[in-house]
């Protein structure tokens, strides 16, 4: 026998007298009956089980769709849609209910009163106006006609506003005060500074920020971009979003009047460094290599667009190294000043050598010619004394000029080896003074500059400044099971991950041995600790590889934003507490400063 599927029973239901059992009661029928978990369906059971009518749903995703769709193109619209999306967020009835007769007692308004409007504008046509010729009222006309682009309602306003201009200059009514109203007439009919579809001002205001974008393009891209695009959006058709032209027109002239402080410092900063570049090739007497270095510098200075930034930097770089120049320029004339000395001993020895050998040659031929014409041999024994006397002198005088040229050898050898340390040095000089040697990045005294610069320019700009404190996690360890050359590269390595991972405008430095500080302008605190985070990311994707084995380099942060008036060390000392808490609470994570 076939047996039937027994149809689901209704089940005994519970109390269903409050709100929360008939809630329950409902999610339990829903999963007896195997109905989907929908709103829709739940709703639906609910009042099943509740005995109560479904309340009428609030159709709010339909609504919202037709206030994306309503226009806006004057003020009058943009009330009536923003009063509409109002009532839609609140999901009240009665509130769409009053936004809806508005807006069609509105329509009707308007319909009734474009008769009115041109019998009356006609009428005034005809009248004879205080300063208003018939000329001079086609040109109005005209200028109303054209500035309402094809908009009926703006049309209609405007021709109200003509109308009511017309109106009181005619002569009839004409006040005493002609001069005033025929004032307010003008400024009544004038267009408003949001009357951006007057071709004139449209084609003026565009035009002028094309003249900005062609300015900026070289110097600040992101700033000819955003006037590009205004000039666009303002030829396109400025009154369908007014109030974003106007609010990206006044971020534009900001951001403008920061550029032109921008060019006042670095017009200035660039004076200082030139001057202290002439200064320096004035001061070059002893080597080019001086000179080529410095032609360097300033190679590298115009290859970049000119910002305070890094004409800061260069100023300083050559201050040091005019500086340290200084001092190694002395060194080095000390030590060709020693070598010279050394060689004119020489040559003076040399000579005495030849001096003292010349005469004794001469005195050998004398005692030869002396033996040859000896009569007996006392005359022999005389002569004989007298070579071995001579000889034993050179023989001393030989022995030591030997030793003096031994030692002077020597000493020229030290002085040569001693001007090549100093000309390596000096070569490495503009390299390496706020650069720490290892890393490459800046050392302290670096950073201190960078900070100075930007706390400057954060003030004067009202922009975040973060400083994020970095520590390795565990370095002691890298060094002791992998050699201290290793401990170098995996620095080495987290220093190119870092600098890889951040954006230019941010400053690395070398804060001590495995610490590092990374300097953030224009950043508020969550995004500069998002920013150390992400190189934590980065480091667990590049592995540090040493001899073939992968090693997980891992660091502990803490960041800060600066404070209004904060000094930069206090700034600092705020994140490298929150990087001894990062350290405290297991190592590997960033902590926000308080
Ligand atoms: N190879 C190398 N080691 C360095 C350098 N500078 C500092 N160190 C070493 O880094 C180690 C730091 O050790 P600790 O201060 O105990 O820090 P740690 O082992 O990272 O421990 P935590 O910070 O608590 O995670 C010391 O052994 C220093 O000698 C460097 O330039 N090169």
């Amino acid at each position: 026998m076939i047996q039937r599927p027994t149809p689901p029973r209704r089940p005994k239901m519970t109390d269903t007298s409050q709100p929360s059992d008939v809630a329950r009661e409902t999610l339990r029928q829903l999963a007896m009956r195997r109905i989907a978990p929908t709103p829709d369906n739940y709703r639906a059971l609910y009042h099943e089980i509740a005995g109560s009518l479904a309340e009428e749903v609030f159709p709010e995703r339909a609504f919202k769709q037709i206030a994306a769709a309503l226009p806006r193109h004057n003020r009058e619209s943009l009330r009536l849609a923003r009063e509409f999306e109002s009532a839609i967020s609140q999901a009240e009835w009665p509130a769409l209910r009053a936004v809806m007769a508005d807006a069609f007692s509105r329509t009707e308004e308007t319909n009734l009163n474009w008769g009115n409007l041109l019998r009356d504008l006609v009428s005034e046509w005809d009248r004879r106006q205080a300063g208003l010729t018939q000329a001079r009222k086609r040109e109005m006309l005209d200028r109303v006609l054209t500035a309402s682009g094809g908009n009926p309602e703006k049309l209609f306003e405007r021709m109200q506003g003509l109308l009511r201009a017309w109106s009181r200059n005619s002569d009839e009514d004409l006040p005493g005060n002609e001069a005033a109203d025929s004032a307010e007439a003008v400024q009544t009919f004038a267009p408003t500074p949001s009357d951006t579809t007057s071709p004139l001002c449209t084609e003026l205001l565009a035009g002028l920020l094309d003249g900005i974008a062609a300015q900026a393009k070289l110097t600040e891209p992101d700033l000819a971009n955003e006037a590009g695009e205004l000039a666009g959006m303002i030829r396109q058709g400025p009154a369908l979003a007014p109030e974003l032209v106007r609010q990206r027109l006044d971020k534009l002239r900001a951001r403008l009047e920061w550029s032109a402080e921008d060019q006042h410092a670095v017009r200035d900063a660039l004076q200082r460094v030139l001057q202290l570049i002439l200064e320096n090739i004035s001061e070059l007497v002893v080597d080019d290599r001086w000179l080529h270095g410095q032609i360097a510098l300033m190679g590298e200075m115009f290859d970049h667009p000119l910002d305070v930034r890094i004409l800061g930097e260069l100023e300083n770089r050559l201050r040091d190294v005019i500086q340290r120049q200084g001092a190694i320029k002395i060194e080095l004339n000390d030590a060709q000043t020693r070598l010279k000395d050394m060689l004119a001993r020489f040559v003076d020895r040399l000579g005495d050598f030849t001096e003292s050998t010349g005469e004794y040659h001469d005195k050998i031929e004398q005692c030869a010619e002396r033996i040859s014409s000896a009569q007996d041999i006392t005359q022999l024994t005389d002569v004989i004394a007298e070579v071995m006397r001579e000889t034993r002198t050179v023989q001393e005088t030989t022995r030591r000029s030997r030793s003096e040229l031994e030692e002077l050898r020597t000493r020229v050898h030290d002085a040569n080896s001693e001007i090549t340390r100093l000309q390596v040095e000096l070569e490495q000089t503009s390299e390496l003074i706020r650069h720490d040697p290892l890393t490459g990045v800046l050392n302290r005294k670096g950073l201190d500059e960078a900070l100075t610069r930007e706390t400057a320019l954060a003030r004067r700009r009202g922009t975040a400044l973060c400083v994020g404190l970095l520590d390795v996690d565990n370095f002691k360890q890298i060094n002791d099971n992998h050699g201290h050359q290793t401990g170098d590269e995996a620095l080495q390595h987290l220093v190119d991950v870092v600098r890889e991972n951040v954006r230019p405008q941010d400053s690395v430095a070398r804060y001590g041995g495995e610490e590092f500080v990374v300097l953030l302008p224009d950043t508020l605190l969550d995004s500069a600790v998002a920013t150390m985070v992400r190189l934590q990311r980065a480091l667990t994707k590049r592995f540090f590889l040493t001899r073939q084995q992968k090693l997980l380099i891992t660091f502990s942060a803490g960041v800060a934003e600066m404070h209004d008036g904060e000094a930069p060390e206090e700034a600092l000392d705020r994140a490298d507490k929150a990087m001894y808490i990062a350290k405290r609470s297991g190592k590997n994570r960033v902590i926000a400063a308080t």
